[in-house]
């Protein structure tokens, strides 16, 4: 590895999350979201930066500072956090020289902005902070090396490290294969395929190796993707004749892990150029890790050539954790989380849900907040209640988005066609978070095919509705006991056919 250069890339994000130079991009499909009398006050505003959890924006006076920070800030700010899938807050400037332009260059080639990736990691550009503009409510220091540093990680999820990682009988091999992986990148099997059903802690695998490999190799070119925002990106790229953008972002890295390579399915065209990037990168002794939800012989739509390069290296497969697992699983997450729950209930949950680890997890996360709402302690009795809700008799019939959103939309009241078009009124966007959330929980739909769903929307939307509504099943009665009505009843619907 001793060829690793730090260009000052951000690594790469969970699930595609845009990254802080995507600001200006970001912002711009913000602005033209807006209605037009709204985009008015925004024709001469300038994004900065964004530092961590604050995006700072340059308007060219205080009356417009006003404006932002009052009846637009809430707005924005949803936006923001929606579209980086974390909580932003907008922190506003003021810069008098934008007062003569015309609306801003937001454009990608032409803009302004300061791509941190390419400004160099440890001397942000003088233009890029100017902490006495802004305003003085918010933190905008980023002079600390330390806190740039765990911003630059931000995209891999930082919970899904080894040292989360449950080890059991059922995963103890792709665990070790991903630590060999991460400590000797290229050196050790390259590539290392893991395949397993879903919920079993493949993506927690692959996010795992990107964080080890960047704590022992501080500059190591790190990219993490899914094989569906690949294929995006590349049909994107084509689209925009940006071919050789895309060419270097995957092929200038040293280790690339790719989620969910099924998806790669019948896509000729991908196919072809993620088979030349694999060839790049192998060539070059560079690591790739793949995941599937099957094993490679299984993929049938795959092309030969590919599958073959699949099997030049190692494939081992995750199982459904035993009982002792998925109670070591729940403890550590209760641990984690701050989540008090006896070793009785834990046991109990590990007992009734025995095949997927997201929904384990989701069980504890719903007993534990509907406690917490009723001043309750968590108790067995209370998680019977929870869980009889939860899992029905003899086994789950299939749910489908379709039902999901039919009953989310009569649930709140609304049309369909409202719960999955454009507007953003406070009572529609809790109704479409919900129903997003929903659909993750209950189907195993991807978060883009979820997107999709919903007019279209992009996959960060899906996930940050999915941590919203986690979020607040524990902060909100109201949204706990919409949740649980809504769950029986699309449970109800589907047990009827
Ligand atoms: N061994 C484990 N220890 C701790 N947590 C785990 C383990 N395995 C899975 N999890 C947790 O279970 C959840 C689901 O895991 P993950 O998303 O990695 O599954 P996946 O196999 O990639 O599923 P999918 O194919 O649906 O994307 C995550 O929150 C993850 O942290």
């Amino acid at each position: 590895m001793d060829d690793l250069n730090d260009t000052g890339h951000r690594p790469p994000g969970a699930d595609g999350l845009p990254g802080e130079a995507d600001l200006g991009q970001v912002w711009r499909a913000i602005v033209e979201d807006l209605q037009p009398n709204q985009r008015a006050w925004l024709r001469a505003s300038e994004p900065v930066t964004l530092h961590e959890s604050t995006a700072i924006i340059a308007v060219p006076n205080d009356f417009t500072r006003g404006q932002l920070e009052g009846r637009l800030r809430g707005q924005l700010e949803d936006s923001l956090s929606e579209r980086f899938g974390r909580e932003i807050r907008m922190a506003v400037s003021v810069n008098p020289s934008l007062e003569d332009t015309a609306p801003p260059a937001l454009d990608e080639e032409t803009s302004q902005l300061v791509d941190i990736s390419t400004a160099g990691l440890d001397t942000p550009p003088e233009s890029t902070v100017q902490p006495d503009l802004v305003a003085p409510t918010r933190d905008v220091d980023a002079s600390s090396s330390e806190r740039r540093g765990s911003a630059l990680e931000t995209r891999l999820n930082p919970k899904y490290t080894f040292e989360t990682f449950v080890i059991g009988s059922s995963n103890r091999f792709p665990h070790a294969a991903a630590v060999a992986v991460a400590e000797a990148p290229g050196k050790a099997y390259n590539p290392l395929l893991v395949y397993g059903e879903s919920g079993l802690g493949k993506t927690h695998l692959l996010h795992a190796i990107g964080h080890y490999v960047r704590s022992l190799y501080s500059n190591a070119k790190v990219r993490y993707v899914s094989s569906e925002e690949f294929t995006n990106e590349f049909i994107n790229a084509i689209r925009d004749d940006r071919q050789d953008r895309f060419k270097r972002r995957y092929r200038d890295v040293d280790v690339l892990l790719i989620d969910d390579i099924q998806f790669l399915e019948g896509k000729t065209q991908t196919q072809e150029e993620f088979f030349h990037t694999f060839n790049t990168l192998h060539n070059a002794n560079k690591q790739i890790v793949l995941t599937s939800d099957r094993a490679p012989k299984r993929l049938e739509a795959l092309e030969d050539r590919l599958r073959n390069r699949f099997e030049w290296g190692l494939i081992t497969d995750v199982q459904p954790p035993d009982l002792e697992t998925r109670i070591a699983i729940l403890r550590k997450k209760a641990a984690m989380d701050r989540l008090t729950a006896p070793p009785d209930v834990l046991e109990f949950i590990a007992s009734k849900i025995q095949t997927n680890i997201r929904e384990l997890e989701g069980a504890l996360i719903r007993v534990t907040a509907f406690a917490n709402l009723n001043r309750q302690e968590v108790d067995m009795t209370l998680a019977e209640i929870v869980l009889k809700d939860l899992i029905p008799e003899g086994g789950e019939p299939e749910i489908t988005p379709a039902l999901i959103i039919a009953q989310t939309a009569a649930y709140f009241g609304v049309s369909i066609e409202d719960l999955t078009g454009p507007s953003r009124g406070r009572h529609l966007v809790m109704a479409r978070q919900i129903g997003m959330y929903l659909c993750r929980e209950l189907t195993q739909l991807s978060l883009p095919k979820i997107g999709a769903q919903f007019g279209n929307r992009d996959h960060t939307t899906v996930m940050y509705a999915d941590r919203k509504i986690n979020q607040l099943l524990a902060e909100r009665r109201a949204v706990f006991n919409q949740v649980s009505e809504l769950t029986n009843r699309i449970k109800m619907h589907s047990r009827q056919g």
